[in-house]
């Protein structure tokens, strides 16, 4: 294998979403939206989400993290995966309090031990233009949205919000009552969403507590979408279902989600270490779909 086109990867989950970390701390490289998606397709090195550390552009922060999903696109949040950056970033540098920059902005990340890593998501955007949404919704608390026939729509009225990358939330009365694997892609490519959207389905199942599954963008049926935990329990309190704490169970596990009073959004979730590999990239080859 040629050193130039070979890179170390580190393979973890968040949750059972599968994520694989590059450190191109020390390199000029940047992955195009087809290297990703050939990475992504090879069995050994698949992943949900790729995070990136590319070297720190603002001073105070120590990556630059870009974040790609199994089709090459480019997301601007990942909160599954900023835990396990977290993670090797601490048994890095040494410190467990620390920043990290991505597309959504500089995001504190504070780690305990493996099973409690803290990640300030940033502050939610609900405006229609910055989830982004193709027409004007005065109240993304619920916007006119539904599939299924117009008298007995099967799923209707999502809340939506963008929490670094955009969700819409529609509420069930029992998340394993859908085929989120045939909903989910007509709804993630719907007009409405001109970047496309995570679409998750979320159940309120105390005032504490929320169930949710995700079809995320890009990536399909994950075991759990941090952003999509995020994007939930803010939307959970906005429509006074929840309080603004929650513990959010995915089917990968328990997140816990903190709307702090400060506006920002805190998720805490733990991280496994799989296992390590290298990409060729001088092999990697990929069939666009
Ligand atoms: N699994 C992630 C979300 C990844 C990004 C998403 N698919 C997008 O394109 O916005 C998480 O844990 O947040």
């Amino acid at each position: 294998m040629n050193a130039a086109s070979s890179l170390p990867f580190v393979k973890m989950n968040g949750l059972g979403n599968e994520i694989v970390v590059v450190d191109l701390r020390e390199s000029a490289k940047v992955f195009t939206a087809d290297e990703a998606a050939a990475i992504a397709a090879d069995g050994k090195s698949h992943f949900d989400q790729m995070m990136v550390l590319h070297p720190a552009k603002t001073p105070g922060t120590e990556s630059l993290v870009r974040i790609y999903n199994t089709d090459g696109s480019e997301a601007g949040a990942c909160g599954n995966g900023m835990r396990c950056v977290g993670w090797i970033l601490a048994n890095d540098i040494g410190r467990k309090q620390f920043k990290v920059e991505t597309r959504a902005g500089v995001l504190d990340t504070v780690v305990r031990d493996q099973t409690s890593i803290t990640v300030d998501m940033g502050e939610p955007r609900f405006g229609w233009q910055d989830i982004p949404l193709a027409e004007e919704f005065r109240d993304t608390r619920a916007i006119e949205l539904q599939i299924g026939p117009i008298d007995r729509p099967v799923l209707h009225s999502p809340s939506v919000v963008n929490v670094g990358n955009p969700h819409a939330i529609f509420w069930v009365d029992d998340v394993e009552a859908y085929d989120l694997g045939r909903l989910g892609p007509m709804l993630e490519c719907h007009p409405v969403f001109p970047e496309r959207a995570n679409i998750s389905l979320a159940q309120v199942t105390s005032p504490r507590s929320l169930r949710l599954k995700t079809w995320e963008r890009g990536a399909g049926l994950t075991r759990a979408c941090g952003s999509a935990a995020c994007a939930a329990a803010v939307s959970a309190a906005r429509k006074r279902l929840t309080e603004r704490t929650v513990d959010v169970t995915l089917p990968g596990g328990v997140l816990n989600v903190a709307w702090a009073d400060n506006n920002r959004i805190l998720m805490t979730g733990p991280v496994e270490f799989e296992y390590e590999g290298v990409i060729d990239l001088s092999k990697l080859t990929h069939a666009p779909a």
